[in-house]
């Protein structure tokens, strides 16, 4: 047989996808990723990188392709990873969420039974995403607007986002008409190499609901390399929805969007929107689900597995601005939240107000540090929500939560591998995995969902 070698060409059979997307192929048993192929087709497929245990390889052919294809997908959407599951049908990739659900909790706890509901599904399979964070660069003297390919900064110029909301697409696409108008390229878009030029990033956020939009231009310098009134009347003449224009202040090379200074060049710092028919305003940096209509079904099944009482305390940990508690805080007794991000939790105690809620109690800190004052000032909740990043609950966490003795626990997760992981944590301090539940939050992308009811036995 052919021995593996860079840039050597194999026919092969690809066995299953990589939770990323990639269809993974064995070559005399050395895994490669390939990007674009599915389980079951059949591949020509050229090596490009071998690493120790793995590499990866690039399509050149689809010799018999998969019933789960779907055709004539942008491959941009792949590269970017706007997308990355994007080339499969729907059915195919709902599928694929919820054989990963069921099959991570089955590798971490190999003796358990888990009943895990069927996922559900998005909707809006597309255009449901209600916020868009784009990189400006030059490319050959042209200000371009786009996403970068995967693992690198080169920007693959896009115009249509797919799972955006044509609006947020629209308002970027005119920003950039605009400044290519208003100077040379080289000037006002950013050079992460030579760390010069203007402008890094355009963020957009639009509210489902009400449809207000809020724009930050995130910048090197508050000085503008050109006329500001100008621009910014443009703006609003033709995007009546703009309510909120910032200037958020990042002369750091490292990866974190925002730098710390901010300052309003339009309207309020915040926008408006509704989650359950409760009231919302949103600050730029404050996290807030991007597939808003969806994100309404998960709460809905965490308040379901919680099965709420009117005489509930309840914990809504990692809080963002406040919408897990507050959608039902006129439904329990009291709320208590915690978040990191002051600006969210400024923005979870003005939405309390908004909608006539007073029985709150949200603070700035770290979950684990929160928890553990609060079951020090013996606080004793019914109900605990979690909502923790990617990387899970902290020990200190569950270890303060689990001795405060709530008859039940609701995971909202973002990562299965990590939620797994808790599962097992939380089984060792007295809660069990009764219900989980995947819900598809981001279609055509390789990002799982999932809540899970833990009872206290
Ligand atoms: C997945 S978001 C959930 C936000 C909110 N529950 C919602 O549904 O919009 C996770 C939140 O945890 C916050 N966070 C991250 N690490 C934290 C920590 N150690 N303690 C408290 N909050 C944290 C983030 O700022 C973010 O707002």
């Amino acid at each position: 047989m052919n021995e593996l070698k860079k840039n050597r060409v194999f026919e092969t059979e690809v066995l299953d996808l990589s939770h990323e997307g990639y269809g993974v192929v064995k070559i005399g048993g050395f895994p490669l990723f390939v990007e674009n192929a599915l389980p079951g087709e059949t591949i020509e497929v050229r090596v490009t990188k071998i690493g120790k245990s793995y590499g990866y390889g690039r399509l050149e052919k689809i010799i018999i392709p998969s019933e789960f294809r779907k055709n004539n997908i942008d491959l941009d959407y792949l590269r970017t990873g706007i997308a990355d599951f994007g080339h499969m049908t729907y059915e195919a990739q709902l599928r694929f969420k919820q054989k990963q659900v069921v099959e991570v909790l089955h590798k971490i706890a190999p003796k358990e039974e888990f009943s895990v509901l069927p996922i559900i599904a998005a909707p809006e399979a597309t255009k449901y995403r209600n916020k868009a964070q784009v990189p400006v660069r030059a490319i050959n003297g042209q200000l371009e607007t786009g996403f970068f390919r995967k693992n690198s900064h080169q920007l693959i110029p896009i115009t249509d986002f797919y799972i955006q909301n044509p609006e947020i697409d629209q308002l970027i696409a005119f920003i950039r008409d605009e400044l290519r108008k208003l100077g040379s390229a080289n000037k006002i878009a950013y050079d992460e190499e030579k760390r010069r030029g203007w402008l890094r990033n355009i963020v957009i956020r639009r509210a489902h609901h009400t449809g207000e939009m809020m724009l930050v231009l995130v910048v090197t310098s508050p000085q503008f390399p050109f006329d500001k009134t100008e621009f910014l009347s443009v703006l609003t003449e033709n995007f009546d929805t703009l309510k909120s224009i910032q200037l958020n202040i990042n002369t750091s090379n490292g990866s974190y969007i925002f730098g710390k200074k901010w300052e309003i060049l339009f309207g309020q710092a915040t926008i408006e929107d509704t989650m359950l028919g409760k009231k919302f305003q949103i600050s730029a940096p404050a996290f807030y689900q991007v597939n808003t209509a969806q994100a309404e079904k998960l709460y809905q099944t965490a308040y379901d597995f919680a099965e709420l009482k009117k005489t509930d305390h309840i914990v809504d940990a990692y809080s963002g601005i406040g919408t897990i508690g507050l959608c039902v805080a006129d439904q329990v007794s009291q709320v208590y939240g915690m978040e990191v991000i002051s600006e969210a939790v400024e923005n979870a105690k003005i939405n309390a107000n908004l909608n006539n809620l007073h029985n709150i109690n949200y603070v700035t800190g770290t979950a684990e540090h929160v928890m553990a004052a609060w079951l020090a000032d013996g606080i004793s909740p019914d109900v605990i929500f979690v909502d923790p990043p990617r990387k899970g609950l902290d020990e200190q966490f569950i270890e303060a939560a689990t001795q405060m003795n709530a008859r039940t626990l609701i995971y909202i997760s973002c990562n299965p591998a990590t939620f797994a992981r808790d599962v097992v944590r939380l089984k060792t301090k007295g809660y069990e995995l009764k219900l989980t539940q995947p819900v598809d939050l981001f279609p055509q992308t390789h990002h799982i969902e999932v809540v899970g009811q833990f009872i206290k036995h």
